[in-house]
């Protein structure tokens, strides 16, 4: 007997499950839409258990309602569940067959996935995760009973391996709890469909189901989320509370949303402003019908105040969002904690430095330090750090006059940008695809590249070794066959990708990481993979596909937080806002892999309201840690003390 196979399609016209590869492949045949065959980016594979193939399908695409994709007691002969078909949880993206943003240059390619979950997409969580902390673990089990939460600490402190963890187990118990209402069968599966009693869906509040949101783009895009106010469909958030409440009305998808999500998480706090955080927290309540703070929506929030402020428009009159009205009802004090182990850097002296700089002093010993870093680290093999300043202009002027300095030929790769649905449920054009992309990621729409030239990695690849911010010198270009003959492979995020074959793509040889074990430099073949801009659905509103590198010469301190990077240079002559310093300089993993220009100590700033608000905080945390130290060495065996007595 023949083995049944079942056809999941991840990412194609329309995600789901088929019986036959002809149906996989093709929609329908009589007006030639593609499935998966020419679908730019189409990700797809063949299992021979239907569960797994459901399970996979449905990876990374958390609104997908499992119930109404799912018949246990048929055996359909047609594709299981489509989404056009069915009333779904939010919306799905019928997504479109994708024109290419760039007119010239490689075809997109169709990446087939053969192995395991691992697609080179940014919006993916990172592989490889270290052992969570018993400070982490703690959270997270308080964050999992259900707690509003909000987790501080200085850069480096694992605030984002945290929420990684936090937001997987929250997509794990979603997906079992799909899996369970999936077991009950068809006729719940039908009942669900034509909105029986509570399941129509519009009010019932599912526990586990996840807002993965962050106060930017970029920022939301490295957790897999998107922004809190696309998320809360607020637009840019200026009009009064009231206004929003009505739009948010008008809108069944962005209300059913409010109303159905079990928790929210906003990552980077620091950028939101009080303002909005009080709007917000009242649309919850009005819109969930539910007088308890935020309408008993569960927040998990984190960020460092002491890093990059508000975007001020105009004036610089900002609150932070821990002044809003609403922060101290949503989280009281016994919710509220600081990780304090710093992971990135492992000198302790450095550490000091840091900390004093976050809270914007600096001991004049450490002056004379940060004085002495003025000075030009040699590296073995020429691998120059990467410099970081505030301006944009300043930044683009110093990557262009580099790169042209190379004699080297040039190679320009321009990105393929494919168009979704955003959170409003409106078809992106190309164009609006493309400034969808250049706003909330990292990654370039075009992209001009020389052997010689500094490149920094922009997506995790799963290693645990190449990283979000790895960097490195294009030292060739190369086909994937040729590469492979020289013993050079792509990063394991781009596993089971098919790049094309005749393109050749650059080589890397990337710094050795200054604790890794080893330290060997890492040559890889870095070939195009793709990014998603995922819309408050959790589906993609945009989707790029373009080589993971960006120019390294020069970056933006805004860019470049969250990252951790191996060889820094700071130039801090330009600072202009509290933060900047400490962001920058708290990037690097060592002194000896750190270079100050432009050093003066009053360029260390920190927010006064921020030191005042914090100091209590933190000073409480440090006294209850240093009480528990004291319990864990004190001898309370009083019987044989009595003795030896
Ligand atoms: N429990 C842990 N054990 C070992 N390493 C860890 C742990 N948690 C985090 N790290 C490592 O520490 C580094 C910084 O982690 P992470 O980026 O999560 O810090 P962060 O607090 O978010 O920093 P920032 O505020 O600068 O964005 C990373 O290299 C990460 O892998």
């Amino acid at each position: 007997m023949p083995k049944v196979k079942y056809y999941a399609v991840r990412v194609g016209r329309r995600p789901g499950v088929y019986m036959t590869w002809a149906e996989a492949e093709k929609q329908r045949l009589s007006d030639r839409s593609w499935q998966v065959s020419g679908y730019p980016g189409a990700v797809y594979k063949a299992l021979p258990h239907y569960h797994a193939a459901k399970g996979w399908a449905m990876l990374n695409q958390p609104s997908d309602p499992v119930a109404v994709r799912m018949s246990l007691t048929r055996k359909p002969s047609k594709p299981l569940v489509t989404d056009a078909d069915l009333d779904n949880d939010d919306f799905t993206i019928p997504r479109s067959r994708g024109k290419v943003a760039s007119p010239s240059g490689h075809p997109p390619p169709v990446i087939k996935v053969e192995s395991d979950d691992r697609r080179g997409s940014a919006s993916q969580v990172e592989m490889n995760e270290p052992t969570l902390s018993s400070q982490q673990q703690e959270i997270l089990k308080r964050v999992l009973d259900g707690e509003n939460y909000f987790f501080t600490g200085s850069a480096g402190t694992g605030k984002s391996v945290l929420l990684r963890a936090i937001i997987n187990a929250f997509q794990e118990r979603d997906r079992e709890e799909r899996m369970g209402t999936m077991q009950q069968g068809w006729v719940d599966v039908l009942d669900w469909k034509n909105g029986a009693g509570k399941r129509k869906g519009q009010g019932e509040v599912k526990r586990w189901k996840l807002g993965v949101t962050a106060s930017t783009g970029m920022a939301g895009v490295n957790i897999g989320g998107t922004t809190v106010h696309s998320w809360a469909g607020i637009g840019l958030g200026d009009l009064p509370a009231q206004k929003l409440y009505e739009n948010i009305l008008r809108n069944s998808v962005t209300a059913k949303r409010w109303r159905t999500t079990g928790a929210l998480v906003i990552d980077e706090i620091s950028m939101i402003d009080a303002t909005l955080f009080d709007k917000l927290e009242s649309i919850a309540r009005k819109v969930r019908r539910d007088d308890r703070p935020f309408g008993g929506l569960q927040l998990i929030i984190s960020g460092d105040f002491f890093q990059l402020p508000p975007v001020a428009k105009g004036t610089s009159t900002f609150r932070f969002a821990f002044e809003a009205d609403s922060w101290s009802r949503v989280f009281p004090r016994s919710n509220m904690s600081s990780l304090t182990r710093v992971f990135r850097q492992k000198e302790d002296a450095f550490v000091k430095i840091l900390e004093g700089m976050r809270r914007g002093q600096i001991a004049p010993e450490n002056v004379q330090v940060l004085r002495g870093l003025n000075r030009q680290v040699q590296y073995p093999k020429g691998i120059e750090p990467v410099g970081l300043y505030p301006l944009k202009s300043e930044v683009a002027a110093i990557n262009e006059a580099r790169l042209s300095a190379l004699k080297t030929p040039l190679q320009e790769f321009r990105s393929w940008d494919v168009g979704g649905l955003n959170s409003s449920g409106i078809m992106l054009n190309q164009q609006q695809a493309t400034d969808c992309l250049n706003r909330n990621t990292i990654w370039p729409e075009e992209l001009p590249l020389k052997i010689g030239a500094l490149v920094m990695l922009v997506t995790n690849t799963g290693d645990g070794v190449l990283v979000n911010g790895s960097t490195g010198i294009v030292v060739d270009f190369l086909t994937i066959s040729e590469a492979a003959e020289h013993g050079i492979s792509p990063p394991a995020c781009s596993f089971g990708a098919a790049p094309d074959p005749k393109i050749a793509w650059p080589v890397v040889e990337f710094v050795p990481a200054k604790y890794a074990s080893g330290r060997q430099p890492k040559k890889v073949i870095v070939p195009m993979m793709t990014v998603d801009v995922l819309n408050a659905s959790g589906q993609a509103e945009a989707t790029r596909m373009q080589i993971p590198l960006i120019l390294a010469w020069a970056l933006t301190i805004h860019k470049s937080q969250g990252q951790t990077i191996e060889r820094v240079k700071v130039d801090l002559n330009k600072i202009f806002v509290e933060g900047q310093t400490y962001v920058a300089i708290s990037r690097a993993v060592s002194l000896e892999n750190l270079e100050i220009r432009n050093f003066r100590a009053d360029k260390i700033m920190a927010h006064p309201r921020v030191v005042q608000w914090a100091q209590p905080l933190e000073q409480e945390q440090k006294d209850e840690e240093e009480w528990d130290e004291l319990m864990a060495n004190v001898d309370l065996d009083f019987g044989t003390a009595a003795a030896v007595g």
